[in-house]
């Protein structure tokens, strides 16, 4: 018996649910949520979409209660947008049907009432001048209101991503959901889902009123009203027609690849080129001309598809082409021509009444133009409706996507001081671990102790595993397989926050925040950031000396998250906002960098010092101590100088606290080790004191001797 795969899964081998399409170079595979039949009874699916919108109904209450929560800012909103969008333009159509019911009277020989029509010449222009103003009033206060929102959401994001662990983050689905929540380059989904709400609200408001002016217009001349008939016509069929099929692409599930090499590399040349991030590379390695040569032959070959990134704004676009150029859309150029077919003949076969259908019909063709298009605005708006409502949705719930690394419910220490004082255990019983996304084990069957305040050292080749050990003792992953135990218990069961709080951690791999210097340090213990002689300290105890050369010191940034922007500066102009400007000509739309440039290894210090500010400020919380030997950058004398140096600071800091130090030196370090790993590929090879290991001569013993002759030469 076949067990039914459940509806939840997307399987892009599941010929049955999921069609392939190819467009251009990428793989698209599409599964309808809903599978609808190609064609239903007008307004069927739109009545599903409904229902659907419906139950995602707490979205929308949830945008509008924001909106209400500053009530006369909202309610003015409100007012100006339904006056520009139904009052002004529904009173002036009853003014040309005022201006009808004159030029009626005058071709039946009545003379119309003087005042009154002097009254509707005069109205008819003022109201349009009223309207543009009320229109540029209500565009100029909508920016407050839009702005309150972004405002709202953009706060929502910096929670929602902060509190993503590492393999959450870096979750495919994960990142598709905060790109939606994100929305498509510039229209966020709140702000698309409130103006398609507006639409919706002010279209059907301004439908009636349009409708009640006309059947004003019609209730007593039969011949105008068929002409109406006739002008009404059309855009119901076509209205009708869209709502059987607006909805299909928004309801469906999709994926795209490219699995083409030269798209890939060409994508690739255009990261590499853009931004400072490569450009010393760039320019160091003399890769221009590479870089340009083969981004002429990638273009050359790829053509038109080099520029068809298959995101979601892509396939938006491609589904609504693939909707656009179904048969259906081909008789709707007949249906635009009817009204003016039908007037002819209503005229063939009432000559008398001609002057009559012609005023009569310039009023029509009026309300039938306003009532197309909102009717097709409408229809378009249930397809704008559903796609942005699923992008709030996304919005809202992206705080609650549950995290991969999933914390636990035990505090811990429970003798804090006891931990600051004497250090944590840890033991690794069985541990293996694949990165997500890989196959190959960083870890394979890893198993250990390190006493309460011991010194561990880890050594071994690249790639061994050293820095996966102590990311799963911060938890930046869980193992795949085996368990970790911190003071004897299973450490899922700790709370994370708890957990983290004990550890003073440098990765290699760590990374400068695009905040200040000194906030960068501070951070270290987020309680002390702002403390400046907090700072100073852990600045210097991380050899920092180069702060009074940066233009700001500690406030100067390495990576400036706002950068000046100029335009049209006079030639000659080499500074701006205290920052060089290199440009010969005027330049338009210029960003002058603010940042701050510092050597690899000054970077480095900023890291070390944001450890050792947690060491300092949370001594009383910290029980465990985790070095990843940042060697990049460096030439191995000065890395040597530098890690002699900061061992021995490090272990005058750590006083009896655990201390794991992963490492490539054997020297000092190893020669103080309580207990030393000597890894390779992912498994702990030789244990022991450095005593213990020189005399068994393994792996770790001759490695030794390589170095200490190296080094001796
Ligand atoms: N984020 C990641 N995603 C996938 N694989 C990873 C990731 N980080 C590390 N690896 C792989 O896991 C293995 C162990 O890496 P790890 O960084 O722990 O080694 P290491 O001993 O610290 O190396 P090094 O001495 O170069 O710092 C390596 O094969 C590496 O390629």
């Amino acid at each position: 018996m076949t067990v039914a795969k459940p509806q939840t899964v997307f399987d892009t081998d599941d010929k049955a649910r999921v069609v392939h399409e190819r467009v251009g170079l990428w793989d698209l595979y599409i599964q309808e949520t809903a599978p609808e039949s190609s064609w239903s009874w007008p307004g069927v699916s739109t009545w599903r979409r409904v229902q659907e919108l419906w139950k995602n109904f707490a979205y929308i209450r949830a945008l509008f209660t924001i909106l209400a929560s500053e009530p006369w800012e909202f309610g003015v909103n409100v007012l100006l947008m339904l006056l520009g969008n139904v009052g002004f333009p529904t009173f002036s159509l009853w003014l040309s049907t005022q201006l009808l019911e004159v030029m009626t009277a005058a071709i039946d020989n009545r003379l119309p009432e003087q005042k009154w029509f002097i009254f509707l010449l005069v109205c008819k222009p003022v109201m349009n001048v009223l309207e543009s103003i009320v229109r540029n009033i209500h565009s100029y206060q909508d920016e407050a209101v839009v702005k309150r929102l972004q405002r709202y959401f953009t706060r929502r994001m910096i929670t929602a991503r902060s509190r993503l662990d590492v393999p959450t983050f870096s979750d495919a689905t994960v990142a598709g959901q905060l790109q939606a929540a994100d929305g498509e380059g510039s229209t966020q989904p709140h702000e698309a889902l409130r103006t398609t709400i507006y639409y919706a609200v002010s279209g059907i408001l301004s439908l009636t009123g349009s409708l009640i002016v006309l059947t004003i217009v019609v209730w007593n001349n039969a011949v105008v009203f068929k002409l109406v008939l006739a002008g009404f016509i059309p855009p119901i069929i076509s209205t009708l027609d869209t709502l059987t099929w607006w909805n299909a692409s928004s309801s469906a599930i999709w994926a795209a690849t490219c699995k083409d090499k030269r798209y890939i590399k060409w994508r690739g040349l255009n990261a590499t080129v853009l931004g400072e991030k490569h450009k010393q590379e760039i320019v160091a390695g003399n890769l221009d001309p590479y870089i340009n040569h083969e981004s002429d032959r990638l273009v050359e070959e790829l053509g038109n598809n080099a520029v068809t990134d298959f995101n979601r704004a892509e396939y938006r676009e491609w589904a609504w082409k693939r909707d656009r150029f179904s048969f259906r859309n081909l008789y709707r150029g007949f249906l635009d021509d009817l009204p003016k077919l039908i007037l002819a003949f209503l005229v063939v076969n009432a000559p008398s009444e001609m002057p009559l259908l012609l005023a009569s019909y310039t009023v029509i063709e009026q309300a039938t133009n306003t009532v197309i298009s909102e009717l097709w605005s409408m229809a378009g708006l249930g397809k704008n409706l559903a796609n942005s409502l699923n992008d709030l949705k996304a919005l809202f719930e992206i705080v609650t996507v549950g995290n991969k690394v999933v914390d636990g419910h035990v505090p811990y220490p429970e003798n804090a001081q006891d931990t600051a004082s004497n250090g944590i255990e840890i033991e690794f019983r069985g541990v293996s671990f694949k990165y997500p996304g890989t196959e190959v084990y960083a870890l394979r069957d890893v198993s250990f102790t390190i006493q309460r305040g011991q010194l561990a050292v880890i050594v071994g080749f690249n790639g061994s595993g050293k820095s996966t050990i102590l990311k799963l003792i911060t938890r930046i992953f869980d193992p795949s397989e085996g368990q970790i135990f911190i003071d004897g218990r299973d450490i899922k069961t700790l709370k994370l926050f708890d957990l983290r709080e004990t550890i003073a951690c440098l990765f290699q791999d760590y990374s400068i925040l695009p905040l200040s210097i000194g906030l960068n340090i501070g951070l270290g213990w987020p309680a002390c950031a702002e403390d400046g002689d907090a700072v100073k300290r852990a600045a210097k105890l991380a050899e920092i000396d180069f702060q009074e050369r940066l233009g700001e010191g500690f406030d100067s940034y390495l990576e400036h998250p706002v950068q000046d922007h100029y335009a049209n500066l006079p030639e000659g102009t080499t500074t701006i906002f205290g920052q060089k400007v290199d440009f010969k000509g005027v330049r338009h739309r210029m960003s002058a960098s603010r940042n701050t440039s510092l050597s690899g290894g000054q970077t480095q210090k900023i890291a070390v010092a944001r450890a050792l500010m947690r060491t300092t400020c949370g001594n009383d919380h910290v029980g465990l101590m985790l070095f990843d030997e940042p060697s990049a950058h460096m030439d191995p004398v000065v890395l040597l100088i530098r890690h002699e140096a900061l061992f021995q600071t490090l272990r005058e800091l750590r006083g009896n606290k655990t201390m794991i130090f992963s490492s490539h030196r054997y020297g000092n370090l190893t020669r103080h080790a309580g207990v030393i790993f000597y890894m390779k590929d992912g498994r702990i090879l030789e244990r022991g004191t450095h005593g213990e290991l020189m005399a068994a001569g393994g792996g770790y013993a001759e490695m030794w001797k390589l170095q200490a002759a190296a080094f001796v030469s």
